[in-house]
């Protein structure tokens, strides 16, 4: 997901060794390497000479040094950073940042060194909150320190992401974009997405705000049918129902069954996004002046790709954006983010000029954000009950008893749903998407508890730990169980962590639950999910494993998808004709 970029450990991923122009920079390499002073391992493809190999060794080392001695600020006297795993002369912690499974890592960093972790990476400081406590005192109580990003080389400027809220730096240019989103999605205007009547009118015009049954209608009924009929292939499902919701909620724009011009498009910018915002993917992201470096330029790879990249992102800003408006001038746009805001310019003079480029990135934002996020955020919940079954269950039964097969769940039921809603709560906490949630930049030098924390120190809310605190959410919380939201004093994740903190919080988590939520509620109500079959037809427990990287989500994974009963699948079928 883009969101990725926004920083987070400035970490090497070793399987990425060799793709940087010339040189690679990772923890210990095997194979042709040679150690410099600073004691980092350069990897250099074998065509050098070993004259150019030095030259190179050399520039990376002295820059490296250079980039650290700007960086290192000084520390008040009376005042230390906040404790953490001892770092190295000049790469400083570089080799303690985990390689994958980085949850794990951290957890043990927060037993090891308390509630705020400090590790240095090349000079650049990062820090860990790993309480509620002191994550609401940093990003809530002192949100105006805190609410800042980073900017990254690759994605910020060779990409050239800016047209990306997540990823923009914090200020009025960032406000206008949240503005634009908010004003069409706040918790009320996300109501309006409750399609409580089901066969009412799809435009309101009257309040003004994105009013449709687009929930129900596309995510629901159309991944219904496609399990049904192709249940192995349920990412690519979940990846399209979530990306043709958004895009008729920002756009307007219904989108094809199958190999939508848009949405192909829409996911390499995902995709492209991803592999720039992985963390450590592209050493210009640590040296910066490998920007000059010409596309041409043998190894200069990482020019290339953001050349592509940069005209994907630019096709997903564009296109559906002009297509909306020349559905408006034709007087046929239905009623969407982008549609209302534009109807708003047009009727009211006061408006500033960049108004419209606001909004063009405020719905490319919203897709890049929104898409990969609810699909698998369900993947997770789907990996959940088949690891579960006496979760499912409960819940199947809980929906059994509320609607039998007379009709499909809608938002209207979630209040007879506790138990379903329980579990919805539980697909956010028990492997929280973004285990490190996205990093806020300190915007000025601050001290908290004693400790010193530099402007510009990356600081990453712990939200993995936060969520499996046993004081918030009781006992056993590696265990998805639903029951414990039941209990007393038991808080909930979407509000603890599960979408970020303070000022950058999810600008889409009202949505999100929606989402989930009636995504979660129909697949249960109609489908069986279980363990995957061998050839030979027996049960085979599922093997599963959670993706590394600023975003976590379980890894593709194999599973039995089926309609619980006859009547179900006539349910799913009737549905397809709006029936139910
Ligand atoms: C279950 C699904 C989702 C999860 C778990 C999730 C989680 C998050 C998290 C953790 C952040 C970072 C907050 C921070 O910096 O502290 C974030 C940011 C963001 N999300 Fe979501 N999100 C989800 C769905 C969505 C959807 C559906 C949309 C759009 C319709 C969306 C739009 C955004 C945007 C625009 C930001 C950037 C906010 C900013 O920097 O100001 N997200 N999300």
């Amino acid at each position: 997901n883009m969101l990725n970029a926004a920083l987070s450990p400035i970490a090497i991923d070793p399987k990425q060794v060799g793709n940087y122009t010339g040189i690679a920079v990772r923890p210990s390499s095997p194979g042709a390497s040679s150690t410099c002073s600073s004691g980092i391992t350069i990897t250099l493809r074998s065509a050098k000479t070993n004259s150019a190999r030095r030259v190179e060794v050399a520039i990376l080392g002295l820059t490296t040094l250079i980039f650290r001695l700007i960086k290192q600020g000084r520390i008040p006297k009376g005042l230390r950073l906040p404790p953490g795993p001892r770092p190295k002369p000049i790469i400083g912690n570089l080799l303690d940042l985990p390689a994958n499974h980085e949850w794990i890592t951290y957890d043990q960093w927060a037993r090891t060194y308390g509630d705020l972790v400090h590790v240095d990476v090349l000079g650049t400081h990062m820090i860990w909150v790993n309480s509620r406590e002191l994550a609401y005192e940093i990003f809530e109580r002192r949100s105006s320190i805190y609410s800042d990003r980073i900017s990254f080389t690759m994605l910020n400027e060779l990409v050239n992401s800016t047209w990306n809220f997540g990823l923009q730096r914090y200020g009025s240019w960032w406000r206008r974009h949240r503005r634009a989103m908010h004003t069409k999605f706040h918790s009320k205007a996300a109501e309006a997405l409750h399609p409580i009547q089901i066969k009412h009118t799809r435009l309101d015009w009257s309040s003004n705000v994105v009013t449709s049954d687009v929930c129900q209608r596309v995510m629901i009924r159309d991944l219904l049918q496609k399990l049904l009929h192709s249940p192995e292939k349920y990412t690519a499902h979940l990846l399209h129902t979530a990306g043709a919701m958004i895009m008729e909620v920002a756009y307007g724009i219904y989108i094809k069954h199958e190999n939508d011009p848009y949405l192909v498009n829409a996911f390499k910018v995902v995709r492209s996004v991803d592999e720039a915002a992985t963390p450590g993917r592209f050493l210009v992201d640590i040296l910066p002046w490998l920007k000059y470096i010409p596309a041409w330029v043998p190894g200069a790879e990482f020019q290339r790709k953001a050349v592509i990249w940069r005209k994907f992102a630019q096709d997903l800003l564009d296109l559906p954006f002009q297509e909306t408006k020349n559905r408006m001038s034709e007087g046929i746009a239905d009623l969407s983010l982008v549609s209302s805001h534009l109807t708003d310019i047009a009727t009211k003079p006061t408006n500033e000029s960049d108004d419209e480029l606001v909004i063009k990135n405020t719905a490319a934002t919203m897709f890049a954000g929104g898409t990969d996020t609810t699909a698998n955020t369900i993947r997770s919940f789907i990996l959940a009950m088949i690891l579960y079954p006496e979760v499912q269950k409960k819940a199947q039964k809980e929906l059994d008893d509320v609607l039998g097969n007379q009709r499909l769940v809608e938002f209207g039921d979630m209040d007879s749903l506790p138990y379903v809603m329980a579990v919805c709560k539980e697909a956010l906490r028990w492997h929280p998407l973004l285990p490190s949630g996205i990093g806020h930049m300190a915007s000025e030098d601050d001290v908290i508890q004693g400790y010193f924390i530099p402007k510009g120190t990356v600081v990453l809310g712990n939200v993995w730990k936060i969520l499996h605190n046993e004081a918030d959410f009781g006992p056993e919380t590696d265990k998805f169980n639903p029951e414990r939201y039941f209990m007393p004093g038991i808080r909930d994740p979407a509000t603890s962590g599960a979408f970020g903190f303070g000022r950058r919080i999810c600008a889409g988590r009202f949505m999100a639950l929606n989402s989930v939520f009636i995504a979660i509620a129909s697949v249960l109500q109609v489908f069986e999910l279980s363990n995957p079959h061998d050839e030979s037809g027996k049960e085979i427990p599922v093997e599963y494993d959670f993706e590394s990287g600023l975003f976590s989500f379980p890894a593709e994974f194999k599973c039995t998808i089926q309609p619980r009963t006859p009547a179900a699948e006539e349910l799913i079928l009737r549905s397809a004709t709006n029936d139910v």
